[in-house]
Formats: C-alpha cells, sequence, structure tokens
C-alpha cells in the first residue's frame, strides 16, 4: 500500500526524506530493486525478517506452551534425549515430536547436539527456574482465546475468558468466590518475587516503620519488604477469601509476628490507618480510571502528611511505545475487562490529582516485571 500523495511532506526536509523511504519501503518492486544497494538491502532483509518475526510470534509462543505442558526442559535437565525416548510418555509420534524439538531448539529453548540428541541452553533452564513463569505461560491458553478476534476485543464485544479469572475486576458480588480467589492468588504469588525484588532494589523502604500493601495478595511483597527492612511491622489489605490464604501463607514464614492481615474491599471500607508507607503493587493496572481515582483518595486519606505511596506494575512506555508493557501487559488488562497499563507519567498526574506530590519515577531495568512510580502524601 502507497501513501496518498498529498500526505508526503516536501522533498528536502527530514520528514520529506522519511516519507520517500517509507513509501519505497513499501512499493512491491523495492524488494527486488534494493538487491542491487548494499545499504538498501540489509534494511529490506532486516525489516523482513522483523516482520516475519511478528508473523510468527503466535506459533513461537504455542511452542513454548508445548514445551512447558510437556515439562520438556525439566526432563533434558535430567539427561540430553532423542524425541523418541519421549513418544512413549507424551503419545506424541516421533515424526512430530522431533518437529516439537527442532521447534524449540529454534527459540533457543534447546540445543541441537552433533550425536542428535536434545539438551537445554541456558534459556531453557532459566523458563524452568523463574519463579511463576510456567504458570504464567501454561495459563494463556484463556489469553489466547480472547485475543482470537483481536477486534472484537477491542470494541468490547462479549464475555471474556480472562474476566471470568479475575473476578474481583468487577467489584462487588464477583469479588468473594474463595476457589476463584486461590487461583488468580497462586498465580501471582508464584511471580511476586520477582516483583518484589525489583521493587525493593527501585526504592529503598528505610525509614518507614509501618507498611500498608494494599490488595497485598498472600503477603509476599510484605515478607519481602520485612525481610530487607529491620524492624518494619507491615499489613497485608485484601479480599477476605484472599486473606485467609495469605494468614496460612504468612503464618508459616518467618516474619508471622510482624506481618497483620486486614480483609476489606478498597471500593468500599476504608484503609487501616497507622501506616507511613502504602505499596500498591500490580494493583491499579486492573481497574479502570475511576476506581483507580477513588482508591487514591483512600490511600492520600489513610496516610499522613509526608506519607509515601508506592505503585509498581508493569508500565506502559508511554511517548516510546514498548515491547513487553505497550503490547502484551496492554492486551492482557484490556481482556481482564477493565484494566489497562498506565505510563509512568499518567500515574504520576493521577497520583498528583489525588493528592500527592514529590512524585518520582524508578524505571526499571525490567519494564515486563515492574516499574515503580513513588510520591508523598501533601
Ligand atoms: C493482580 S493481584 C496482585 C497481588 C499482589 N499485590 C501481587 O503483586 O502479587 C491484585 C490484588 O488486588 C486484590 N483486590 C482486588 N480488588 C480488591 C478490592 N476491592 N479490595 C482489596 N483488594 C482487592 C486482589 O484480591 C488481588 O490480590
Amino acid at each position: 500500500m502507497t501513501a496518498p500523495a498529498d500526505t508526503v511532506p516536501p522533498a528536502g526536509t527530514g520528514a520529506g526524506l522519511r516519507a520517500r523511504l517509507l513509501r519505497a519501503l513499501s512499493h512491491p518492486s523495492m524488494q527486488a530493486r534494493a538487491a542491487r544497494f548494499p545499504f538498501l538491502r540489509r534494511k529490506v532483509r532486516r525489516e523482513g525478517e522483523a516482520l516475519f518475526d511478528l508473523v510468527q510470534g503466535f506459533v513461537s509462543s504455542q511452542v513454548l506452551l508445548a514445551v512447558v505442558e510437556l515439562r520438556l526442559c525439566h526432563r533434558l535437565m535430567e539427561a540430553p534425549a532423542h524425541p523418541a525416548d519421549l513418544v512413549a510418555t507424551t503419545g506424541i509420534p516421533c515424526d512430530r515430536l522431533t518437529q516439537l524439538f527442532q521447534a524449540a531448539a529454534a527459540v533457543g529453548l534447546l540445543r541441537r547436539r552433533r550425536d542428535g540428541l536434545f539438551d537445554v541452553t541456558p534459556r531453557g533452564a532459566a523458563l524452568t527456574g523463574v519463579p511463576g513463569l510456567e504458570a504464567m505461560i501454561a495459563h494463556h491458553g484463556a489469553f489466547y482465546r480472547d485475543m482470537g478476534d483481536p477486534l472484537a476485543l477491542l470494541r468490547g464485544d462479549g464475555p471474556t475468558e480472562l474476566a471470568e479469572l479475575w473476578p474481583y475486576v468487577f467489584g462487588p458480588g464477583r469479588d468473594e468466590d474463595p476457589v476463584r480467589a486461590r487461583r488468580y492468588s497462586r498465580l501471582m504469588e508464584d511471580s511476586q518475587a520477582l516483583v518484589a525484588q525489583d521493587t525493593l532494589s527501585a526504592v529503598s523502604l528505610s525509614g518507614v516503620r509501618r507498611l500498608l500493601d494494599v490488595g497485598g495478595g498472600t503477603g509476599v511483597f510484605a515478607e519481602a519488604a520485612a525481610t530487607v527492612t529491620p524492624g518494619l511491622r507491615a499489613t497485608v489489605f485484601d479480599l477476605a477469601p484472599v486473606v485467609d490464604a495469605a494468614r496460612e501463607r504468612l503464618d508459616a514464614g518467618a516474619h508471622a509476628g510482624h506481618i497483620e492481615t486486614v480483609a476489606g474491599s478498597f471500593r468500599s471500607d476504608a484503609l487501616p490507618d497507622g501506616h507511613d508507607a502504602v505499596s500498591l503493587v500490580r494493583v491499579l493496572y486492573d481497574h479502570r480510571d475511576d476506581t483507580v481515582a477513588e482508591l487514591l483518595a483512600r490511600v492520600r486519606d489513610a496516610l499522613p502528611p509526608g506519607g509515601r505511596v508506592i505503585v509498581s506494575e508493569p508500565m506502559s512506555g508511554g511517548a516510546v511505545p514498548d515491547r513487553a508493557t505497550d503490547v502484551y501487559f496492554a492486551f492482557y488488562t484490556m481482556a481482564m475487562g477493565t484494566g489497562t497499563v498506565r505510563s509512568q507519567a499518567r500515574i504520576a498526574a493521577m497520583l498528583r490529582a489525588a493528592g500527592f506530590e514529590k512524585v518520582r519515577r524508578h524505571r526499571s531495568g525490567r519494564p515486563y516485571v515492574t516499574s515503580v512510580v513513588e510520591a508523598r502524601r501533601r
């Protein structure tokens, strides 16, 4: 497709040159002509590879899912194997299993050795070791079905499967089911350690005596905060069924005496006071702007002047769109029904509107794990 002529800026300007390059690249004969010029040849090839990468992304993800479901990396960590060795246990014919091994090697999870056996690569080993990653991949079936018709998802047509998995986003009446609360809490709990690690390396809690972790799940962040901040006492505030699971977990841990749990809903209940900092870890991106604005107002009311709020979650790249957050998390939260990824600038603006100041943005080295914004109550 070529751009209409009237949208092309005048020749000689930077924008004009760029528009001409884009027009040239979009011309079908360009692929053949570019072969004659080394610079263009390289550019066309790079763009071709990048486009093909986008085209085949879903297939790679499904290869990853098959690898996870068969626990292939776990099996090959024990000993290198030939696909034929796994036919009986997987029930997959040898020729197809060989194709899966080849594909897993092509995406860097396995290595094909000269003797025809396969073993795991460092990436394949990391897949088995990153807490929560395999559980996250395994639950993607629901997300991919929601993504099956992206235009329907964008238009907001019909129910989504992810909305069923995260029922609390719709508030009272949908947020009390203990079975579903356990299921989503376990999913979050597994990945919470990494998020806690990045959050606590972005912000120091030194000077904080009492931390309130709102939507704190089963207390993994509160425990991590207590571990790195001697003397810290924490309160985990979450919905009743989640708090029951949190209490069970925390009572078996090292910080049981320093971490309280309070059941309630931040939609309808005042937050417990007596804390000098409030954390919101992977909470805001689940909710619409009006819910977030009300929640931030409650956080402000629970804090003394100068009290800190810490927001930690994957954030949009904003002016510099980011592949992990503006693609994956944006569509994931959209499929949940009410969520959205916000940029640090947008969260900062919402914090200021709620009565916070001295906003600091900490861009993490792993935006796909989390980014952090903190502020003080005016
Ligand atoms: C995505 S999870 C994050 C949990 C934890 N902070 C973490 O990062 O693993 C969101 C949490 O917010 C809690 N939540 C949702 N709506 C809530 C409400 N109205 N009041 C209190 N907690 C709520 C959920 O139960 C869940 O534990």
